[in-house]
């Protein structure tokens, strides 16, 4: 049996005469990967930041963690982790002082080195983030979620704009967090991504969840309503290519 860690009930958001969510119901289980997929405008983001407790909600009922959100949301923030853009970071600060500023804020006291060893930037430790290429930026932005030693993050397109490498290792990183007991949910417009990372996804359109299921489910149900690929599928395609010479799985340098 799954364990309900996130619960979303009949959840609408209003921007005044719009209706952008509406009345959407889901759960998120604990320790799994659970993606919101939806073409621009589907209500993704806006989901997301009524479940960080970041935007008020029109109607519905959230709990987090146990917590319902109209009466518990400062214990919601207390254990959860939310991805902010690199943007807004101190930019007189390098990245060991960032991580001792969060420690600060949040009370811990995390090792700034062991954190950016596990994200691979123990060598950036003394750069400051404005400094760091895209790639190296979103892994230390997803560091700085896990300072607060969080049951759940949020990750709003955490690969966008990263090359395929640089979106591999930050897969890799993302489903450590999860083996390592943290709820993830994240917002993509990747289908690749979805389906490797994943291991459920809702799909939104104009405010209304749509599908919900595994990606292995979503893919079986297609196929036994008899569709098929056009074209036959190659071995390879060229993002193989492209990994192949590049230097394979491992983490290099962006
Ligand atoms: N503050 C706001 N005021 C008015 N309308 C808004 C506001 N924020 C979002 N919207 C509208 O609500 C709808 C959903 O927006 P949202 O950002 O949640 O979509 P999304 O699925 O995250 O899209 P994207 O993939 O482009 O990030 C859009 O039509 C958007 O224009």
């Amino acid at each position: 049996m799954h364990n309900t860690i996130i619960s979303v009930k009949d959840l609408v958001k209003n921007y005044s005469e719009f209706q952008a969510v509406r009345s959407i119901s889901f759960d998120v289980y604990e320790g799994e990967i659970f993606g919101l997929l939806g073409p621009n405008g589907a209500g993704k983001s806006t989901t997301l930041e009524i479940l960080e407790t970041l935007r008020s909600k029109t109607s519905g009922t959230v709990t987090v963690g146990g917590f319902n959100l109209d009466k518990q949301p400062d214990e919601i923030k207390k254990i959860i982790g939310v991805q902010l853009q690199t943007s807004g970071f101190y930019p007189g600060l390098n990245l060991v002082e960032l991580i001792q500023l969060f420690n600060g804020l949040y009370n811990r006291n995390v090792d700034p080195i062991t954190l950016l060893n596990k994200v691979n930037l123990a060598d950036k430790a003394k750069a400051k983030s404005k400094e760091l290429s895209g790639g190296q930026k979103q892994r230390f932005s997803i560091a700085t979620t896990l300072i607060n030693q969080p049951k759940i993050i949020f990750l709003d397109e955490p690969t966008t704009g990263l090359d395929p490498q640089a979106r591999r290792n930050l897969w890799d990183l993302i489903k450590e967090i999860r083996d390592a007991g943290t709820t993830v949910i994240l917002t993509t417009h990747y289908m690749d991504e979805a389906e490797q990372l994943c291991d459920r996804i809702a799909i939104l359109d104009e405010g209304k969840i749509i599908k919900l299921d595994t990606p292995d489910g979503m893919i079986d149900e297609l196929v036994a309503t008899g569709f098929e690929r056009p074209k036959q599928v190659k071995a390879a395609n060229l993002e193989d290519v492209f990994i192949n010479l590049t230097g394979g799985k491992e983490i290099r340098p962006e």
